[in-house]
């Protein structure tokens, strides 16, 4: 299956985080269910706060545009038609807030997992779990708004 923002209007897909077609970016891919917004990425020897753990910064980036594309999807599916359907859904991120709760080993593959929290006629409220090998490392919100079509 497609991930989502493979799926966004070619005018919007150079988003530092999760663009195709930013080539310095970090190619966010949101996989979308029905239910959940599944994300893996492994983050490089670059990604690092401090020796073995993650950088915070870049943990909030994976679960802002991973939470946007776990939005925009969510959008869709409320409208009853497939994702990339005109006219076409754009969100932007209102608010994003995260929780660290335990250092994230730098190294294995993280998996993020986004689900929608809540929904209004014009937002999408959308939580996310970060797990390192098994265990849940950081948790966080994202409020995707719509923006006029
Ligand atoms: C035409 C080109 C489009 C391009 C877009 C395409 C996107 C296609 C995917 C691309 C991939 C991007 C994925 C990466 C995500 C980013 O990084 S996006 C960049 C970072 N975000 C931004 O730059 C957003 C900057 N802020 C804004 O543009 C405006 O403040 C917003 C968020 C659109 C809201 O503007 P507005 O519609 O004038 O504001 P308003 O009517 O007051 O708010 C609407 C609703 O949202 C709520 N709200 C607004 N801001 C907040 C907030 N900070 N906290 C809580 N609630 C809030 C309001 O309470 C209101 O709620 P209701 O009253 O409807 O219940």
């Amino acid at each position: 299956m497609s991930y989502i923002q493979s799926l966004y209007p070619p005018e919007h897909t150079h988003c530092y985080g999760c663009g195709p077609a930013n080539p310095a970016g970090l190619h966010v891919q949101t996989h979308w269910d029905g239910e959940t917004g599944t994300c893996r990425y492994t983050p490089s020897a670059a990604h690092m706060a401090y020796p073995g753990v993650v950088y915070g910064g870049l943990i909030a980036c994976l679960m802002d545009c991973h939470g946007i594309g776990t939005a925009i999807a969510a959008a869709y599916q409320a409208e009853g038609r497939p994702v990339g359907s005109d006219p076409a859904i754009n969100m932007v991120t209102g608010n994003l807030s995260v929780t660290y709760k335990l250092p994230t080993p730098l190294g294995p593959e993280l998996l993020l997992e986004a689900r929608v929290k809540r929904e209004f006629p014009r937002k999408m409220l959308i939580s996310c779990e970060l797990s390192a090998e098994g265990k849940v490392t950081a948790v966080g919100e994202i409020l995707g708004v719509r923006l006029p079509s």
